[in-house]
């Protein structure tokens, strides 16, 4: 499960679902050689900030092994925002993720319908054509699936 969380946030460092937000400047600032005084709109980017050389080496690889061990250092991996307004559905979504990927991802083999399928910005980076699949159960998906139906028939 692990492992499989840090691959779902290697896809959310590479494409982040949200690219980014605004905050408002509380207070005058400089940052960067650039004055900001307070009340400006400010846009934080998400995608910026995951390729961001001083913190990812590698970064155009995927790879999810980098967040593990220590992990990455705070703030710098940001899918999900951070701070007091980080998103509230972050755990849910862990959890409805890992269980497609237990589910879905481990028991069959996807085949792309349509190989060369594009990503667009729509705003949200989204497959051109929705993403057609072809679910193929593999060996592995059949032992999975039988052992569930086994373990249902004994409990009722
Ligand atoms: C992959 C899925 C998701 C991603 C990548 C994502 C990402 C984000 C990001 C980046 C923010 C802005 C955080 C900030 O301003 O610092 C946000 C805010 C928010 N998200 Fe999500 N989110 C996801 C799923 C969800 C789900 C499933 C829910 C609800 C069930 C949800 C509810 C919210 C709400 C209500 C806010 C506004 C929080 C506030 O401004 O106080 N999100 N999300």
């Amino acid at each position: 499960m692990m492992y499989s969380w840090n691959v779902a946030c290697e896809a959310m460092r590479v494409m982040p679902p949200l690219q980014g937000t605004f905050r408002e400047a509380i207070n005058d600032f400089t940052y960067a050689g650039f004055f900001v005084p307070k009340g400006w709109k400010l846009y934080w980017s998400v995608y910026s900030t995951h390729i961001d050389h001083e913190y990812f080496l590698d970064l155009e690889k995927f790879d999810p092994t980098r967040f593990e061990g220590d992990g990455l250092a705070p703030h710098t991996c940001v899918p999900f925002g951070g701070g007091p307004w980080m998103c509230p559905g972050k755990e849910y979504t862990r959890l409805k993720i890992l269980v497609f990927m237990h589910n879905i991802v481990r028991v069959f083999k996807w085949e792309r319908v349509l190989p060369e399928e594009m990503i667009i910005a729509n705003p949200m980076p989204i497959p051109e054509n929705g993403l057609p699949v072809r679910l193929v159960p593999h060996h592995l998906g059949y032992d999975v699936l039988s052992s569930i139906r086994s373990f249902r028939a004994r409990k009722s």
